[in-house]
């Protein structure tokens, strides 16, 4: 039990309490667990509820000693909401901006757009009832942390919606009062206006309406200045709500795109420069989820405001380009995959390990020595024959070689040659490599794996059948085996020699490439070892350490060919 971050541990008539902050307590998922407790001079807390600032105090449930501070509780946000077939906004841009922030999102939907760039065809509702179904089997069971709502289209769903909140508390409820559709289709009628502000909104930690849906609950007010905003936000905060954010995505004649957020003690203009884009179809549905998410993870509100629009800005400057629909207002991408996504179409399916064939690694002390460029080097290699590339640059600075990498890239995609970049996980993520090749004191490959992605080649250098078995276990595609001459390009480098080749060919589960001090005298013999996994070998100094790249992969070339491998 002993956790350094709670604050002290005290025992009342035999039983354990623990002192912790709402933050934590609320992080680590104690509030489902443990049954908050009412002590003198302790906040006292109902189960499943933190909403107060200050202590509070834990007993477990059935009253044995706490002991499992490793749980951690995955952040929750239930989004009550409209179905957007066009998949731009509702419930879809909230599983998207949830993903995006890295939340679980649980979904009840309360109706059915048939929706698209251009506008709003069709609205189905959901019955009341089956509203209230979905609500109970997700509430009763799932330990929702943060209930976000967007399109509530009838009086009868935003009342099912109250009644079950209070039956089932949450930590904290975001309200985007969905009405009008950007494109000026109507999602909410006038009709839901007074139990909006009657039930709702009372019971929301946030309201987040845009400039039409502050005008439309402020009666028709006129909104068209940030003063006019901040007015609103005030006056709307009087309706019961803990904190107001008016959004002005909508404000005319504005090059900034400016949001007014109101606590009720201060006012607090976010501000952000506004994308030139079409794609902002969804914009208000993301920010509410995003600010839901951050409220999930513990962070106070003013922070889960300001990180939820600074997603919201940089997922439209990253979408800025991305063609979807005929219709004035696009989608965006949360998770900022789709444009890079297109770029690489150039390559690659998945990784075919005929590509190891011939692999040229790179040495920039070699390419110095001889006045060459690194690109000069790729081009040569590939001209030569050269089926994969991988770029060692262990002096390069960080920016030259994410330049050179950059570059090569290009070179390699036009030729439909895999680019691998050794150890720097960084760079092969910022310049889009084809993937990495680590050593065994590099960042592990479960590690680059994560970080990479499933489509991404990693290979991993491995001395032994055990080294081998951890490569397949971690996620790696192929393995570097070595050195298997003696060779001037590593230090202090151990020798494995044929046997030690043969040896982890023989227990590897992957493709093997041979490495080290191979070259055109002694190519063929690594080839005859005549394991089937080991699909080629990867030079360095026998193409990079001499006067003509392209002359001496060509020669090699030849030899390999010779050597008839590959052929399983
Ligand atoms: N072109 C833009 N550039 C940057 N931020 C924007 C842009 N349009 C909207 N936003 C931001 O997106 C969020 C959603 O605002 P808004 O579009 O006004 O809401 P809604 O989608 O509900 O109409 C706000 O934080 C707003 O400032
Ligand atoms: C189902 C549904 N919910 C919400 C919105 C509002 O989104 P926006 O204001 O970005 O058009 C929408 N268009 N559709
Ligand atoms: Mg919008």
């Amino acid at each position: 039990m002993a956790s350094a971050t709670f604050l002290s541990t005290l025992s009342l008539a035999n039983k354990n309490y623990l002192l912790l902050t709402p933050t934590h307590a609320y992080a680590k998922g104690y509030t489902n667990n443990f049954r908050v407790s009412n002590l003198p001079s302790i906040v006292v807390r109902k189960e499943g509820s933190v909403r107060s600032q200050g202590f509070v105090a834990m007993q477990e449930k059935g009253g044995s000693t706490l002991s499992d501070d490793s749980r951690t509780k995955t952040p929750h946000v239930l989004t009550v909401a409209g179905s957007d077939s066009g998949a731009g906004a509702g419930i879809q841009a909230d599983l998207k901006a949830c993903a995006a922030r890295r939340v679980y999102c649980s979904t009840v939907i309360t109706a059915l757009t048939a929706q698209n760039t251009v506008g709003v065809q069709g609205v189905s509702n959901v019955p009341e009832d089956f509203v209230a179904q979905q609500l109970k089997s997700v509430l009763s069971d799932m330990q929702v942390d943060v209930v976000k709502t967007g399109m509530l289209p009838s009086v009868g769903i935003v009342k099912t919606l109250c009644k079950t909140l209070r039956e089932f508390p949450v930590h904290a409820l975001v309200v985007d009062p969905v009405m009008v559709s950007t494109s000026g289709d109507v999602l909410a009628g006038p009709s839901i206006l007074s139990t909006f502000l009657e039930e709702l909104l009372p019971m929301a930690d946030i309201i987040t309406p845009n400039l039409k849906e502050a005008s439309a609950l402020l009666n028709g007010m006129q909104l068209e200045t940030v003063d006019d905003m901040r007015s609103a936000a005030r006056l709307l905060h009087n309706m019961g709500p803990k904190n107001v954010l008016v959004k002005g995505g909508d404000l005319p004649d504005s090059s900034d795109a400016v949001d007014i957020l109101y606590n009720g003690h201060n006012f607090y203009e976010l501000r952000s420069p506004r994308i030139r884009t079409r794609n902002t179809h969804g914009t208000g549905c993301s920010l509410a989820s995003s600010i839901a998410a951050e409220v999930a993870k513990g962070y106070p509100m003013l922070s889960a405001v300001k990180v939820a629009k600074r997603f919201v800005e940089t997922a439209l400057d990253y979408s800025k380009e991305i063609d979807i629909g005929n219709g004035p207002q696009g989608p965006f991408d949360h998770l900022l995959r789709l444009k890079s996504h297109s770029q690489a179409c150039h390559r690659q399916q998945t990784f075919d390990p005929s590509d190891l064939f011939l692999y040229a690694v790179t040495d920039s002390r070699m390419n110095k020595r001889w006045g060459r460029s690194i690109i000069d080097a790729v081009k040569a290699a590939i001209d030569g024959g050269a089926t994969i590339i991988q770029l060692r640059e262990k002096d390069a600075e960080t920016k030259d070689f994410m330049e050179s990498a950059k570059a090569c890239l290009r070179i390699c995609h036009l030729h439909g040659v895999p680019l691998l970049i050794n150890d720097r996980v960084d760079v092969a993520i910022a310049c889009d490599a084809d993937g990495v090749h680590v050593g065994q004191s590099d960042m592990p490959a479960r590690v680059a794996r994560t970080l990479l992605g499933p489509e991404k080649i990693i290979g991993v250098s491995c001395k032994t059948p055990e080294q081998a078995e951890q490569a397949w276990v971690d996620g790696a595609d192929y393995i570097g085996c070595g050195g298997v001459y003696p060779t001037n390009t590593k230090e202090n480098n151990i020798t494995v020699g044929l046997n030690g080749l043969k040896t982890v060919c023989m227990a590897s589960k992957l493709p093997v490439v041979a490495i080290g001090g191979i070259g055109v005298s002694n190519a063929r013999a690594v080839m005859e070892i005549c394991a089937s996994n080991l699909k080629g070998v990867a030079v360095v100094s026998a193409l990079f350490d001499r006067e003509c790249v392209q002359t001496e992969t060509r020669k090699l070339h030849e030899v390999l060919l010779g050597s008839n491998i590959g052929s399983t």
